[in-house]
């Protein structure tokens, strides 16, 4: 799915009504209503009140339809405006006559603190006072009102985007933000929503097809892509009926140091269960009998070193190399790893303290094969590129980066960013449960077990972290967030590879 900026989806408004030959009002009406149909389904004509807050712009007047239509099937609705300015949009004042048509409780004008309404917490609000349109931080009695509903324990439910949030720019008042707990968005999801600074004031979100029209955005390139199951689809190449096991490759992990082998136990067992053909563990010398023991299936090549790596030496070309995890910071390590970059044409996913060793020595840093994969969760970020101001610096940041050295950045988290060059995708897969030790080791073996099958590095980093939170997902599901270990992770990618065409499934993720 496309992310796209509030001028796009203006742009996209604009040509709707001209090419389907419909006013603007007519437009309001089919997103209004669809608003409606949303919360007629879930209160069957439960006599709750619900209290609409309507700005003076359209994300008002998309209240105000709301407001009308529930009136109509007998819903107890309280409507107020938010006067916040003069002015009024031509589709809010079409819509402000319309109610009045409807009953004789008229909207309640609200001008300052004084005209706060009591709002019982088994009550519901609906936010439609500021949506795409905003154009500067909510202050004086109107960002108090944010802040008092934010108070009230009532469920809030924010048409388009919750008010005071920016669709596509950072962050400037945290204090006035609704906080939603759930958003109705029109055709399409907004950027902010997926960003660790204002994703939590979305909470979960609907996105409402308003049949905008398709071919502007089919053409429009977007600010993001939001990578779910029927991307996944796309991305995934299926195996070879007489394929055998040279034609899935043969991926090498660099990985581990004493008391840190289970990272390489970890990536080793993901680039398995992902689908590479043969899989060798480079560790440190007392990593061999665990290996050995822990995955019969793979080939272990041990460092001269007992306890940590110092040269990276093996006997055939890698198809890919994941190098980096529970690796340690030592200086020999730092000299295999410059040998390793120089030397070797195969492709790589550098992760964890192979990230941490190159912001720490930007000879390393100039030494970067180009086209790796760089896995980064954001604590290695900050190593490769400085602080960042807020979300989007951080993008612009990862953007010049990645462009620069030739190479996809991988933002770990709730939905995971990739970065290539200018290119930004989203990861709608994984869940909280997957904050536990190690489940990056086994991103990277997926990421690595991809590219020795032959997927190119944007496609296996984009697939690898979609595929890797669905396993994380599917597990979920089924134990927990708590109990869930890494190792669960790496067991469930053969549910995730079941599940990528199983259509007649929930793609939904476990309770996110
Ligand atoms: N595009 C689509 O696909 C569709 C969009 N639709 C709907 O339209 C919504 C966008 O509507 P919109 O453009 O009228 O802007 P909106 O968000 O109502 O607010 C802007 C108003 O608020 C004002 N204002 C701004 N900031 C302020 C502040 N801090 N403090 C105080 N005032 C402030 C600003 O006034 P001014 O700057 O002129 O003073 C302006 O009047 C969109 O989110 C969706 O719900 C659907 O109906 C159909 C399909
Ligand atoms: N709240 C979350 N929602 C979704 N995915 C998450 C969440 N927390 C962590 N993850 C995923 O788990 C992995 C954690 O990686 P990382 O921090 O490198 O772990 P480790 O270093 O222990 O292996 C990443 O793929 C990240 O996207
Ligand atoms: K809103």
């Amino acid at each position: 799915m496309k992310i796209f900026s509030s001028e796009q989806l203006y742009e996209a408004d604009k040509i709707t009504t001209e090419k389907q030959q419909i006013t603007s009002e007519e437009l309001m009406e089919r997103a209004g209503t669809q608003i409606f149909q949303w919360l007629h389904q879930r209160l069957q004509g439960a006599p709750v009140p619900i209290h609409i807050f309507c700005g003076i712009g359209d994300n008002g007047g998309d209240g105000l339809v709301v407001g009308r239509l529930l009136i109509e099937q007998g819903y107890n609705v309280i409507v107020y405006v938010v006067n916040c300015s003069d002015k009024r949009s031509e589709n809010f004042l079409h819509n402000y006559d319309k109610i009045k048509n409807v009953t004789k409780k008229w909207p309640i004008l609200m001008t300052s603190e004084d005209d706060f309404p009591e709002i019982n917490p088994e009550e519901i609000i609906v936010d439609a006072i500021f949506g795409i349109g905003l154009n500067r931080c909510p202050d004086g009695w109107v960002k108090e009102l944010i802040q008092y509903i934010n108070k009230r324990k009532a469920f809030k439910l924010a048409i388009d985007i919750p008010s005071g949030l920016y669709s596509n720019s950072p962050l400037e008042d945290k204090e006035a933000v609704l906080s939603a707990n759930h958003t109705l968005t029109f055709q399409a999801p907004k950027l902010s929503f997926f960003l660790p600074e204002t994703a939590p004031f979305v909470s979960n979100f609907d996105v409402l097809d308003i049949g905008l029209d398709l071919e502007f955005l089919h053409k429009s390139e977007p600010l993001a892509h939001l990578i779910s199951k029927p991307e996944a689809q796309r991305f995934y190449q299926p195996r070879e009926k007489f394929g055998h096991k040279g034609t899935y490759g043969h991926a090498l992990l660099v990985a581990g140091s004493y008391g840190k082998i289970g990272a390489a136990v970890l990536s080793t067992k993901a680039a398995f269960r992902i689908g590479a053909g043969l899989v060798t563990a480079f560790v440190p010398k007392c990593g061999y009998p665990i290996l050995q023991t822990a995955i019969p299936e793979a080939m272990v090549i041990t460092d001269k070193n007992e306890e940590y790596i110092s040269s990276i030496e093996v006997d055939f070309e890698p198809s890919a190399i994941g190098v980096g995890m529970g690796l340690g910071k030592n200086k020999a390590t730092v000299e295999a790893l410059k040998k390793l970059f120089t030397n070797t044409e195969s492709p790589f996913v550098i992760d964890a303290d192979a990230l941490n060793n190159i912001s720490k020595n930007k000879e390393l840093l100039k030494l970067l094969p180009k086209n790796s994969v760089l896995t980064p969760h954001p604590g290695e970020l900050k190593g490769l590129i400085g602080i960042w101001k807020n979300d989007y610096d951080k993008i612009e940041k990862v953007k010049k980066f990645s462009s620069k050295h030739e190479v996809v950045v991988i933002i770990k988290g709730a939905y995971t960013l990739t970065v290539y060059g200018d290119k930004l995708y989203l990861n709608s897969s994984g869940n909280p449960g997957m904050a536990t030790a190690g489940s990056g080791d086994a991103l990277t073996g997926v990421i690595t077990g991809l590219l020795s099958q032959g997927y190119d590095p944007l496609l296996a980093s984009v697939f690898g972290v979609y595929i890797h939170g669905r396993a994380g997902d599917i597990a979920a599901g089924q134990m927990g967030y708590e109990a869930l270990m890494a190792g669960d992770i790496i067991e469930f990618l053969a549910d995730a590879y079941i599940d990528l065409f199983n259509n007649t499934k929930n793609d939904e993720p476990y309770e996110k």
